[in-house]
């Protein structure tokens, strides 16, 4: 890892989740070690959050009892030397907490990237990073919106219709001034991302621009959608010997 030449970097902190079970995909592990052409969903993303210029931390947040390094899971030599390993929580947002507590005090920016975003480009991470370097207090990547989107009541009535030019789809690496990250999460609110967090602290969030890559491994349509991406060679595979 190296260190950001910005004078007044103290370094580039990543948490990324991967402890979630994946009930939507079905597979018969955790979504994070599902194998995609044959390596574990969390090395791809690997691959890109260690291509990162100014990374110095890197925590990676796993389903309870994956934390110890001998286990199965790591065969191979594949994880990083420098990745932390701890265990996630039952949420989301507990799981970047507890990376977050690992995390080294020393870095100021943080980003928090999912896992089964695992074909994220290493351009979209230094998008991010950037821009918290140029002031911002949260960044996220977003793509917009191709569909028209309706708001429905509970009983599916429709209730509105949304300008979509003013919509993002929004992606992951979410980056933050680490105290902005770290005060959100001391609220103990949940949300299903931590830009979230952040918003209902009264900060101020900026979207970039996303990747369609970056799109979140959800479905088993999902994983098939990113075979195909491999097989095109839109991606190139982790390289041996490490992430
Ligand atoms: N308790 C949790 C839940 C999710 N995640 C991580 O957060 C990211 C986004 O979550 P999602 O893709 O929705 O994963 P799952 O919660 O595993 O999926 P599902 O809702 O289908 O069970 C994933 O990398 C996942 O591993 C996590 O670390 N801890
Ligand atoms: C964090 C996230 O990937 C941003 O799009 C997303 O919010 C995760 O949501 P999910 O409900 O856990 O799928």
């Amino acid at each position: 890892m190296t260190n950001d030449a910005h004078p007044a970097s103290r370094g580039v902190g990543v948490v990324v989740v991967a402890a979630g079970s994946g009930s939507r995909l079905g597979a018969e592990m955790p979504k994070a070690f599902v194998p995609l052409a044959g390596q574990p969903l969390l090395r791809w993303a690997l691959a890109s959050v260690l291509r990162v210029q100014s990374l110095t931390s890197l925590v990676v947040v796993v389903p309870p009892g994956y934390e110890a390094p001998g286990h199965p899971a790591w065969q191979g030599g594949w994880l990083p030397a420098s990745a932390v390993l701890v265990a996630g929580g039952a949420e989301r947002t507990a799981s970047v907490a507890a990376g977050l507590a690992a995390l080294d005090p020393a870095c100021d920016v943080v980003l928090v990237h999912d896992a089964a975003r695992c074909l994220t480009p290493v351009a979209v991470f230094e998008r991010v990073v950037g821009a918290v370097r140029a002031g911002a207090d949260g960044v996220v990547p977003g793509v917009a919106v191709v569909d028209t989107v309706k708001s429905v009541d509970p009983d599916g009535f429709v209730t509105g219709t949304p300008d979509r030019a003013a919509l993002r789809a929004v992606q992951t690496p979410q980056g933050f001034r680490r105290a902005v990250l770290d005060a959100a999460h001391a609220s103990g609110l949940d949300a299903t991302d931590d830009a979230a967090l952040v918003e209902r602290a009264g900060q101020r969030v900026l979207v970039v621009e996303g990747d369609a890559l970056a799109f979140k491994v959800t479905t088993p349509d999902d994983l098939a959608r990113a075979e195909g991406l491999v097989a095109d060679g839109r991606v190139a595979p982790p390289r041996t010997g490490g992430s």
